[in-house]
């Protein structure tokens, strides 16, 4: 007894610690459908088509000539949705087809010294043979003397990430929810053998359906059987990767059991504040549940955040099946879910309509360079196929 309340100290005393960690957001908890108006679910239906005759209205620059069939002068910025590690990710709409699209942008000399030039192709090339549902869309890239660019849907809703900070947790319902559109999109991306390894809340987007989009394939690699790369985010990396053995597929199903475990309990399993301890927690895989998690969910997740890849759910013999017919998926009726046709939990308050980001945080703004082509591109022949 004495042995559990300490462990819900701890537990309650680490998810300050988280929440204080992870800043902001204000909001009350939102868990309820929203009223709003009903847009379509995409405005995005086809792809914008650059028109000649329609004068660019962002900058006057010339445009270099590149493998993409869009350039800087083909959409206006509007404002950054998120910053990464190598550039930012902007709200832009089409001077052409006046619709609203995400544009993320690397900073070639940012990508080249972080040594992350594969990766940064890799995403390219993998982004555009996806098409799911539940995986943001790219329409298109380019590439200038310094940056490169994707264009992809705008997903309006904002990332799981805040959705989950301000409600602190989910109901064993929602979390379900969201795992089962995860799943979908994880089985569909094992199918093209490509390894996802960077699921974590803020790399899932809300539509304004409620429905989930996965975005940010940064990491994600094709791969037949095992792969080596140290990557991924502290509290989601897998034991194997940590101990730098080779590993497959099964890292995307140990994620998946720290994203279910971090709906449930607000706080990932493994967490310190310093990543070095995260990964000796990770290492010693020694899990606690707190009290609430039902007794399915627990098994669910014993099953994936297993250290022994051997034994871990979705590695074995019946690969994803295994996962799906588990008793915790036991309502989730998965070809309904895949068509969009089950309710979603939650739809994001999306006031101005079209264009709307007020779901996103607020970044200070800078003087863009975009567009410069009368430069040394000392870079461009590392990017062939942008
Ligand atoms: N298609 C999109 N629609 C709306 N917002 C997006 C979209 N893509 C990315 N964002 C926003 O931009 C943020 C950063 O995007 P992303 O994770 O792809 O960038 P990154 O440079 O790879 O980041 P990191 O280095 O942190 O992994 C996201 O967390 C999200 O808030």
């Amino acid at each position: 007894m004495s042995n559990k309340m300490s462990l819900q100290e701890q537990f309650d005393r680490q998810q300050q610690d988280y929440q204080s960690r992870l800043s902001q957001l204000v909001t009350p908890p939102v868990l309820s459908s929203s009223t709003q108006s009903t847009m379509p679910t995409s405005q995005l239906l086809e792809e914008p088509q650059p028109q000649q005759q329609l004068q660019p209205v962002h900058t006057n620059l010339p445009t270099r000539v590149t493998k993409g069939r869009y350039s800087i002068n083909d959409f206006q910025l509007i404002r950054t949705l998120g910053t990464g590690s190598f550039g930012r990710v902007h709200l832009v709409r089409s001077v052409h087809n006046g619709r609203f699209y995400a544009m993320k942008v690397f900073r070639k000399r940012q990508v080249v010294k972080a040594k992350q030039v594969e990766h940064t192709n890799d995403e390219r090339r993998i982004l555009s043979v996806l098409q799911h549902p539940f995986i943001t869309r790219m329409w298109g890239t380019f590439q200038d003397c310094k940056s490169i660019f994707l264009i992809m849907d705008y997903i309006e809703g904002g990332e799981l990430f805040s959705l989950l900070r301000r409600s602190r947790t989910f109901p064993n319902q929602v979390a379900k929810f969201y795992a089962a559109e995860v799943l979908l999109a994880l089985e569909y991306l094992h199918s093209k053998n490509i390894i996802y390894r960077d699921l974590k809340p803020e790399n899932i987007l809300l539509a304004r359906s409620g429905h989930i989009k996965l975005t940010d394939f940064g990491f994600a690699k094709e791969v037949d059987s095992k792969t080596y790369t140290l990557c991924g985010t502290p509290d989601y990396i897998a034991p194997e990767v940590i101990a730098v053995q080779p590993y497959n597929k099964a890292v995307d199903w140990w994620s998946f059991g720290i994203l279910i475990y971090e709906m449930l309990a607000g706080i990932t399993p493994f967490y310190d504040s310093s990543p070095i301890k995260t990964y000796e927690n990770i290492t010693k895989c020694e899990i606690s549940f707190p009290a609430h998690f039902q007794k399915d969910a627990v098994e669910l997740l014993g099953g994936l955040i297993k250290k022994d890849v051997t034994f871990r759910l979705g590695n074995l013999q019946n690969g994803v099946e295994d996962i799906k017919d588990h008793t915790w998926f036991k309502e989730v009726v998965w070809e309904t879910l895949l068509l969009g046709n089950i309710e979603t939990p939650y739809e994001p308050n999306i006031p101005s309509g079209v264009g709307d980001s007020s779901q996103f945080e607020r970044y200070p703004e800078e003087d863009y360079d975009y567009g410069v082509t009368d430069l040394q591109d000392e870079f461009g022949y590392l990017f062939p196929d942008f």
